[in-house]
């Protein structure tokens, strides 16, 4: 692949990662991921954001900065806009194939570049309004932007050319193959991407959201004509539309989000089970848009993806050990931990004896600022009258979250 021009001097040197890896060990990759780096030549050349050793990404930059004319050996400047390794995880090697390389990171990465990779020697803190000239017209800026997504996050910003390099701000899973930039991308190859980049916000940057509020305003005062983030597509023609959707993406952290519900469920034996479909049938009865998932079967980060853009949650899930059935235990986790908060939800679920999973939910909840329906829950298998009242509290659910998002208007 080629290194592809942003603006004169500007280049994106990009690896596509494949699918066979957890994104931080964690994430599913199904449809890969894109590592961006953007070489910007002046007199001197500088490298900002690198890559780490996965899917021969290496190779993949090296040949890339060939097809431009560089070679490692001449990068004078290596920006590290935030330390996760998949940026910077080759570090050791570049500063091998470069030993003159100068590193310019914000301060708090210091002492993260000598944890991680052991060096010292020629590296630089830069700070908010802190520029580096390269000549011939090319000068970089820098930002703190901390918390987006570590606590030493900065962006860069080229004067000349007004493009943004946001590292992991504004950025989406999904592998980009040849291609670069957004407006190049078809109708469904941009549908995909939307769906890929909310994921990749509720994965990753989620947790996050006050603070993406802070950098968006900082932003505020750079005029910006590219965004060029770190994963997935850059943003020439619009540039403004990525900013939105994060800033409505962060606004859903307190709720209401949008007039949707997300309905997560679990069930050994299949008495839980017996429950979905009349409150499913509820629920569409108000015409509300529904995302179903099953757990364990499917991945907590697609059930995430939809539990961030929903107003309205729905739990089905039996009691097991006297506590929350494991696999719907650990979904609840993951929601607390991306602060999943203030959210509309109903839960239902079978128990044999005393129950016990409704308990331990309550206490989720709460912390959460979720505002619960009355929970519906059932010995064993449910009867007649347990599952009119399931397709009654599925209705009422779907109209207490339109009534939400109206009054949120
Ligand atoms: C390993 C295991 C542990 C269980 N622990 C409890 C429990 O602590 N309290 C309780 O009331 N029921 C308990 N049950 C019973 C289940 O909650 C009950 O069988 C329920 O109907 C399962 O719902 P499901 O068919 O949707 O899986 C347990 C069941 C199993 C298999």
């Amino acid at each position: 692949m080629q290194a592809i021009r942003i603006r004169d001097g500007i280049y994106r040197i990009s690896a596509n990662i494949g699918n066979k890896d957890l994104f931080e060990g964690i994430w599913p990759l199904p449809n890969g991921v894109s590592l961006n780096s953007y070489l910007v030549k002046g007199e001197k050349i500088a490298l900002i954001d690198l890559v780490k050793d996965w899917d021969d990404a290496p190779g993949q930059i090296a040949s890339q900065l060939a097809s431009v004319g560089v070679s490692f050996d001449q990068i004078d400047y290596l920006i590290i806009n935030h330390m996760e390794p998949d940026h910077t995880g080759w570090l050791r090697e570049l500063r091998e194939k470069n030993p003159k390389l100068q590193i310019l990171a914000s301060k708090k990465s210091i002492p993260l570049i000598k944890n991680f990779y052991g060096i010292e020697e020629g590296v630089k803190a830069v700070s908010s309004g802190d520029s580096l000239d390269l000549g011939d017209g090319k000068t970089l800026f820098f930002e703190d932007t901390p918390n987006v997504h570590w606590p030493e996050t900065m962006v860069t910003w080229e004067r000349s050319s007004k493009v943004l390099f946001s590292c992991d701000a504004f950025g989406s899973f999904g592998a980009m193959g040849n291609k670069a930039f957004h407006d190049e991308l078809s109708a469904s190859e941009k549908d995909f991407f939307d769906r890929e980049t909310l994921r990749y916000y509720a994965n990753i940057v989620s947790t996050f959201s006050p603070f993406v509020e802070r950098a968006i305003k900082k932003l505020e005062n750079l005029e910006i004509d590219v965004v060029a983030p770190s994963h997935g597509p850059i943003w020439r023609e619009e540039p403004e539309k990525i900013v939105e959707q994060y800033a409505q993406y962060a606004s859903w952290m307190k709720g209401p989000a949008l007039p949707e519900i997300t309905f997560v469920w679990s069930s050994m034996y299949g008495n839980t089970q017996r429950m979905v479909e009349p409150v499913l049938e509820g629920i569409r009865s108000e015409g509300v848009p529904v995302h179903v998932h099953r757990v364990p079967q499917e991945h907590v980060s697609f059930v995430l993806a939809d539990a961030w853009r929903s107003t309205g949650i729905v739990l089905g899930m039996p009691t097991y050990e006297y506590k929350m059935f494991p696999p719907m235990a650990h979904v609840l986790d993951i929601l607390d931990r991306s602060h999943v908060q203030s959210r509309t939800a109903f839960r239902f679920g079978s128990y044999g004896w005393s129950g016990g999973a409704q308990k331990q939910l309550e206490e989720f909840t709460s912390s959460m600022k979720w505002n619960c329906m009355e929970a519906l829950e059932f010995a064993g298998a449910p009867d007649a009258d347990d599952l009119a009242l399931g397709r009654e509290r599925g209705a009422e659910l779907a109209r207490a979250v339109k009534k939400m998002c109206q009054a949120d208007k």
